[in-house]
């Protein structure tokens, strides 16, 4: 199994990417393990939130591959302790033959077609975070999860 994080927007603050870009070599030493980077649009300011969401979310969606299984990173999806969600990616590593593919919404969200073409929506916590500040917490809980699986020393309860 393959996983993808798909985001939107490039990241353009140096201590995020440094972060980020630290976490996925990391999680690579486990893991196939790729961010795609879907390019922010242009003149969003002559757009409505709605149809700010509909465009990204065409490009979302063209992003994605027959097979994929794709899980929205959502405030509303299921919420789990680190270790659960160690087990659930090792669920999905013996269930997911090509790739399992995250996706963080843009600064409104997904559209609602995004949330048609996914299985399932993944919350990393109750609050609200900006699609920049999301991304390094995810990709530290990937790694964090691989880690477990492998028994590594990062995790420690
Ligand atoms: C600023 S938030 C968008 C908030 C928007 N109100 C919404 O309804 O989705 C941007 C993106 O960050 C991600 N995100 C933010 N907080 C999150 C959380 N607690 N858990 C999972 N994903 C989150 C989601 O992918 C969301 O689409």
């Amino acid at each position: 199994m393959k996983i993808a994080l798909i985001v939107v927007g490039r990241t353009v603050e140096k201590h995020y990417i440094t972060a980020i870009n630290d976490y996925i070599e990391r999680t690579k030493h486990y893991i196939s393990f790729d961010m795609e980077v879907i390019p922010e649009l242009k003149n969003t300011k002559s757009l409505t939130m709605e149809q700010q969401k509909e465009r990204e979310g065409e490009l979302i969606l063209k992003a994605f591959q027959p097979g994929d299984v794709v899980v929205l990173l959502d405030e509303f999806g299921k919420e789990f302790r680190s270790v659960d969600f160690a087990g659930w990616i090792e669920r999905k590593m013996s269930t997911v033959n090509k790739r399992l593919v995250f996706v963080i919404g843009g600064p409104y969200g997904f559209s609602q077609k995004v949330y048609s073409a996914a299985q399932e929506k993944i919350s990393l916590s109750k609050m609200t975070f900006s699609h920049q500040m999301i991304r390094l917490i995810f990709v530290e809980q990937l790694y964090r999860a691989m880690n477990i699986l492998n028994n590594g020393p990062y995790h420690h309860e």
